[in-house]
């Protein structure tokens, strides 16, 4: 029996009992709100979503105002061992996840079963930052400005990451050294890259996680959960003509009804809010009318689906171990260390370093370097192949020939595509998915920025400080390309199309805008247009994406939606949460 067959075995073993264990943190918390949990009928606002941006705002309602408000959250509470960095990757296809993949792409994901690629989003309180990779970036601040059209300056907006990361979050740097990490910065400089600064032009430099002594820290984990309502799936607004009054949600297989008196929040993300909108009679009108639901607002809800998409998976191999492997994770050494000191690999982000490279070389950057320690064979196919949904061939032909070097990824993401694409539902049950065709690639420019990207890969690659450690491009022919010469452009475009793999950050379906511009569904001050009492603050209001990972992004702009629409009267709180000497001796503090 050869070592690889071992290594799946034992891979298989943890992720079935991570799964055991899912489950039965799901069964006992559906337990829990089934008999136990405390629902008025009114309040003066309801969350629909725990996720980054309903968490912001709660935060803020509880800490700063007396309202009264609900967060109505469709997936379970999780536990503090779910939120070992580790475990990310275990979330996707668990009971902590929706699940979602998209319809079979025109352009892209050849390499997955049925042309259709998974699109991981977090099912839990806390949402996708339960599950995401804890990277931490601002962005390029100038674009968050273009969103609100003036309405703010990039001074408040400035502001604004400086309260999110200085008062909700937590973050470190990576809580180990990795060889991998320091040769591509040591690349980096030989290739006259800078160290990326605050200003987010182009450089590299080690990533920066939202992490407690090595523990995942979401935004979430402010939260009482007591002011949360779990296994609440919502299913659409209630509506008195056009002012939304609260919504109707189901919990356990029965169906419930709660009010709101000043507003309906959603914050169900890029994926749900469109749907809560759609199933509610806001969206387009052939599409509503088609399923026999009535039309309250004809906006175009669902529209202008971007994603931050890129390719690369195992393609840069290297003879001897330059990082993290997934052996590690399962050395009890490493476990108690993380228990112990909260440091070594179970803190990993899965992502070491970051990158901005501009691919026409301009001072601002279109492509994201992730550095990943691993490629998606390192786990031998018990968990990362089923993530990701590739086809069993491409698996036997590519994945599996590289067992026998260390393989690691170097993942170059397009930031700004020019590819739009549209989420709909296609029923009228709210337990059902909507469609999500994101359109991956179909933009030419897209292609050809994300070719460029993987040639920036081949130079870094070809350094002296990754030679030095033993780095190599992949070898092999991808499967379905083998009639192209190796990295020449008609295999890399041929290459991108097969093996495109999504970074998780869907955005743009509810957008924010002006009033008559075609993709507008809210308005500056996150209102859905034509609509009282109901706004939209989450992932889906990004107009385009940020430059960069996009948590910090969507925290920023539910901040602003607090500010704006919550609290008008001062833009960032007097007394912060951890200003002791004011809050217990001088109790300066304004409460609305
Ligand atoms: C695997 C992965 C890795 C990522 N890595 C990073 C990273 O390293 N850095 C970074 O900056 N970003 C990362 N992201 C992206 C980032 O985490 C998300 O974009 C962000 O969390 C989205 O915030 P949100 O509030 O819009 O939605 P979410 O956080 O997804 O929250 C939405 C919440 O609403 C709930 N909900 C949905 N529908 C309903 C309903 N009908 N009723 C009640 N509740 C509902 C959901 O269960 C969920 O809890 C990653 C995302 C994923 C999935």
């Amino acid at each position: 029996m050869s070592i690889y067959f071992f290594q799946l075995m034992l891979f298989s073993g943890c992720v079935q009992i991570f799964t055991f264990y899912a489950y039965l943190v799901y069964y006992s918390d559906v337990l829990t709100t089934t008999y136990f949990q405390d629902l008025q009928p009114e309040y003066d606002f309801i969350i629909v979503g725990s996720g980054t941006a309903g968490s912001v705002i709660a935060h803020r309602l509880a800490t700063e105002t007396n309202y009264t408000f609900i967060v109505l959250e469709a997936g379970s509470k999780g536990n503090a061992l779910l939120e070992a960095p580790v475990f990310g990757p275990f979330f996707h296809g668990s009971v902590f996840d929706w699940q979602f993949e998209t319809v079979p792409q025109k352009y892209a994901c050849f390499a997955m079963k049925d042309k259709k690629c998974k699109l991981a989003q977090g099912k839990i309180m806390g949402g996708s930052s339960k599950m995401n990779n804890m990277i931490h970036i601002r962005g390029n601040i100038s674009h968050y400005h273009d969103w609100f059209h003036g309405l703010h300056r990039e001074e408040y907006i400035k502001k604004q990451f400086e309260f999110i990361e200085n008062e909700i979050l937590h973050l470190s740097n990576v809580q180990y050294d990795s060889e991998l990490a320091e040769a591509i910065l040591h690349a980096a400089k030989e290739l006259n890259y800078e160290t990326l600064d605050v200003s987010h032009s182009l450089g590299f430099k080690k990533t920066i996680v939202s992490q407690k002594n090595g523990k995942r820290w979401c935004i979430s984990d402010n939260l009482n959960s007591q002011k949360v309502i779990s296994n609440a799936l919502v299913e659409n607004i209630i509506f008195n003509g056009n002012t939304a009054k609260g919504v109707s949600f189901s919990q356990s297989g029965k169906k419930h009804k709660v009010y709101a008196k000043k507003g309906v929040i959603l914050s169900a993300g890029t994926i749900n809010s469109p749907k809560i909108l759609q199933l509610s009679g806001i969206g387009p009108k052939n599409r509503l009318k088609s399923l026999g639901l009535p039309v309250i607002k004809n906006l175009p809800v669902g529209r202008n689906l971007q994603d931050h998409i890129g390719s690369g998976l195992d393609l840069v191999l290297f003879n001897k171990s330059v990082s993290i492997t997934a052996n590690d994770m399962v050395d009890l050494f490493h476990v108690f260390q993380y228990f112990w000191n909260g440091k070594g690999p179970w803190t990993t982000p899965g992502c070491e370093a970051i990158g901005m490279l501009s691919t026409k070389n301009l001072k601002t950057p279109d492509i994201q370097f992730m550095v990943l320690p691993v490629g998606l064979s390192s786990d031998r196919g018990s968990l990362l192949r089923s993530t990701v949904n590739i086809a069993d061939d491409v698996w036997d032909k590519y994945f599996s020939k590289t067992f026998e070097s260390y393989v690691t990824t170097i993942f170059p993401v397009i930031l700004h595509p020019k590819s739009k694409g549209r989420v709909y539902i296609n029923s009228t049950d709210p337990t059902l998915p909507p469609l999500i065709n994101p359109k991956y690639l179909s933009h030419k420019e897209d292609r050809e920025t994300l070719i460029n990207g993987l040639k920036l890969v081949r130079q870094f690659v070809n350094s002296k400080a990754i030679k030095d450690i033993g780095g190599y491009i992949n070898p092999n022919h991808f499967p379905g390309c083998d009639d192209f010469e190796i990295f020449t452009d008609s295999y890399l475009d041929c290459y991108i199309k097969h093996l495109t793999l999504t970074s998780y950050h869907p955005v743009g379906t509810c957008s924010m805008g002006l009033p008559d511009s075609k993709n507008t569904v809210v308005d500056t001050s996150f209102r859905v247009l034509g609509v009282k009492n109901l706004f939209v603050a989450d992932a889906s209001v990004l107009p385009t994406l940020p430059s960069g990972n996009i948590n910090a992004a969507i925290a920023m702009m539910a901040s602003v939606f607090f500010d704006t629409n919550i609290k008008p009267k001062r833009n960032i709180p007097l007394c912060y949460k951890r200003d002791y000497l004011n809050n217990y001796l001088l109790k300066t503090c304004f409460v609305m």
